[in-house]
């Protein structure tokens, strides 16, 4: 399973923990402005915005799990199987393929009202890849850099763009069911709570904590929804961007899966994989990986992204411990 959230402590960090068993070879991609994208049913896009994510190279075309762009619109893409509906190619319509929605969107739109603009002529068109890579059945979250978001569901009965108050996203239920089920929820707090339960019981809140007993641990997507978003709610801002980055840290690995805990096959265990976070205003990329907790950084800025050639960079995955004596 999948988490992506967007946080706005002052600077606006969108990105996500990706949660799978297996690994694609995935890299930190820079996709420059003039990197010709090809679309298999829409025309060319000579000149895009330039984007920074993670995507796996496939022969030069980057295949973005998630990604953001120069003007700081984000998007992932995280499962939704089941549910995830991709249709034909439909006449006056902007058929994009599921792999190609990323891209189409974060190369030409700068704010969630442009996304919905675009979001309006859209038909994802069900389209593989590939005979090997066929499309993966997703739904997106996409945030901007006013910490505005929105959910992206294809679902047997059409496309619908839902406003996201909370800026997190996991994978099953449908995203309204998800935000109803906040409302079992209502009562958890940071704070010790008060005794409602009846004033002929004496209660001692033998614990620190308590207030918050009652979020659901599980690995499963409802329970990471309630979590992330009560820890995101609850989380401290600061002014500095390394606290700020450091929090948004906390807050996915909150939600993140240890191997041995979600078992998907006789020998197979589902966890996060990656954790990633980009300054939607500053344009800088941060992640870290299963084995290595250090915040590692790329900044699309450093780079010359009036280029063609798509920048990569193999992700870190050694940590390091600090010997002290
Ligand atoms: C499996 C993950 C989503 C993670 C998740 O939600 N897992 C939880 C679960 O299995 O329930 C998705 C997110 C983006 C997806 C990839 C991207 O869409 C790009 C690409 C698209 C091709 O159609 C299929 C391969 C390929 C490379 C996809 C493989 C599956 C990915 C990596």
């Amino acid at each position: 399973m999948c988490t992506s959230i967007v946080f706005s402590p002052k600077d606006h960090y969108f990105g996500r923990n990706l949660d799978l068993e297996i690994t694609f070879g995935q890299q930190v991609v820079i996709t420059p402005r003039n990197y010709d994208f090809k679309f298999r049913k829409m025309p060319e896009l000579k000149q895009h915005y330039a984007m920074v994510g993670i995507a796996l190279n496939a022969g030069g075309y980057p295949l973005y799990f998630d990604a953001a762009n120069e003007k700081g619109l984000g998007m992932a893409g995280l499962n939704y199987p089941g549910n995830a509906t991709y249709y034909d190619v439909k006449d006056g319509k902007d058929n994009v393929a599921s792999f190609e929605f990323i891209p189409w969107i974060l190369g030409q739109c700068a704010t969630i009202e442009e996304a919905k603009k675009l979001l309006a002529k859209i038909n994802i068109a069900d389209i593989n890849f590939s005979e090997k890579m066929v499309a993966s059945k997703l739904h997106w979250l996409i945030a901007d850099k006013t910490g505005t978001s929105i959910v992206v569901e294809t679902d047997k009965d059409g496309m619908h763009v839902y406003d996201n108050p909370v800026g997190c996203l996991t994978n099953n239920p449908q995203f309204p069911k998800q935000l109803f089920n906040l409302n079992n929820y209502a009562d958890v707090s940071a704070a010790m709570p008060k005794n409602n339960f009846s004033d002929q019981v004496k209660m001692d809140g033998y614990s620190r904590g308590l207030g918050s007993r009652n979020l659901p641990g599980g690995m499963d997507s409802e329970s990471r929804f309630v979590r992330v978003a009560f820890n995101k709610f609850n989380a401290p801002t600061s002014d500095s961007e390394e606290e700020n980055v450091d929090t948004y840290f906390h807050i996915l690995h909150s939600v993140e899966q240890q191997k041995g805990l979600d078992q998907v096959g006789p020998d197979a265990f589902e966890y996060t994989i990656y954790s990633d976070g980009i300054n939607l205003d500053k344009g800088i990329f941060y992640y870290t990986t299963y084995t290595n907790k250090q915040i590692n950084v790329v900044d699309m800025n450093k780079e010359d992204l009036d280029s063609s050639d798509l920048i990569t960079y193999d992700m870190l995955t050694k940590g390091k411990f600090n010997h002290q004596n």
